[in-house]
């Protein structure tokens, strides 16, 4: 990352974000997979915290589900953000089946992820049952970002993308989570479709920072999809999405403008191109027996 950019504002650290819950500013939190979108989160002071979603299973890689995307996927794509990256804090989602079998396996790959893709903390979604596994992590210095509500790695056992809590019952089950994993050591808290009451509720309750994503406006900050953001996703939006920006459409005019250049022969023209000293390319012609 080059000077001018890092002199922006420094780097976010847990402490700082520690400050913001404190004083109710407000965090800010977008999703990024490549070194293009790393720069453009990077791009503005007003964000904290840039994620390297698994959602890149889906909106970058073209998969169906979250789970599908691999540990090595995970590491290539991070790292290519982190070179983007200044200061927001950095965070990787640990993929589906990388943190689930062990605490040192988790330990393990948590360790990649920080050496290899270069990130500053790893987010993992679940509830109590995965309590072992932040304790583990956090207790070696590994910053852990903790995910409750909707789990989208388990869209399959919980038979959909639903929202969670609903219920009294449900809602105790979210919260005591809660409450389990900032026990746990987890530095933050992603809360993700669940009624507003309980995100606000959740974030009273609790004394790390909450990030929702559809849990209203009571939470310590927020995170959505660069896709979802900028109006590129083409596949269902989800009740909290609010789309920023229409990229789509300049995109595909962009295509379309180019494509229509090259076959009506309007491109390139003569100064996109390069010349030869007449000289020389007689010389040239010569040898190859022409005058
Ligand atoms: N583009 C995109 N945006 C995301 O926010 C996102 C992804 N992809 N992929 C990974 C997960 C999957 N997520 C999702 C996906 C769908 C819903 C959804 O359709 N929710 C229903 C709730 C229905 C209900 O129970 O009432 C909705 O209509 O909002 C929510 C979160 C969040 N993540
Ligand atoms: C939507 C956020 C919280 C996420 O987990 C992702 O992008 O994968
Ligand atoms: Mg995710």
């Amino acid at each position: 990352m080059d000077q001018e950019a890092s002199e922006v504002r420094k780097k976010v650290t847990i402490q700082s974000l520690q400050a913001q819950r404190r004083n109710k500013i407000p965090i800010t939190m977008l999703t990024a997979y490549d070194y293009p979108t790393g720069l453009a989160c990077s791009s503005n002071p007003d964000i904290d915290i840039t994620l390297v979603g698994d959602s890149l299973a889906q909106v970058c890689l073209g998969h169906s589900s979250t789970t599908e995307l691999t540990l090595a996927e995970m590491i290539h794509h991070a790292r290519a953000v982190s070179r983007g990256t200044a200061h927001p804090l950095l965070v990787a989602d640990m993929p589906f089946g990388t943190y689930h079998i062990s605490p040192s396996a988790a330990a393990a790959n948590a360790i990649r992820l920080i050496q290899e893709g270069r990130v500053d903390a790893v987010k993992l979604e679940g509830g109590s049952e995965i309590v072992p596994i932040v304790r583990q992590l956090s207790s070696i210095g590994i910053p852990v970002m903790a995910h409750v509500g909707l789990l989208p790695q388990r869209y399959i056992a919980m038979s959909g993308y639903k929202v969670q809590g609903r219920s009294a019952e449900s809602a105790q089950r979210v919260f005591r989570d809660a409450l389990a994993l900032e026990d746990a050591g987890a530095f933050s808290i992603v809360v993700e479709a669940v009624p507003k009451e309980l995100g606000t509720f959740i974030t009273r309750r609790l004394k790390i920072p909450t990030i929702g994503i559809g849990a209203g406006p009571g939470t310590s900050g927020q995170v959505l999809v660069w896709d979802d953001v900028m109006g590129t996703w083409p596949g269902h939006k989800a009740k909290f999405v609010r789309r920023f920006a229409d990229l789509q459409t300049p995109r595909d005019s962009g295509v379309a403008a180019y494509a229509s250049a090259v076959r009506d022969g309007t491109f390139p023209a003569d100064a996109e191109g390069y010349t030869m000293d007449k000289e020389e390319w007689e010389k040239f012609l010569a040898a190859n027996g022409q005058v």
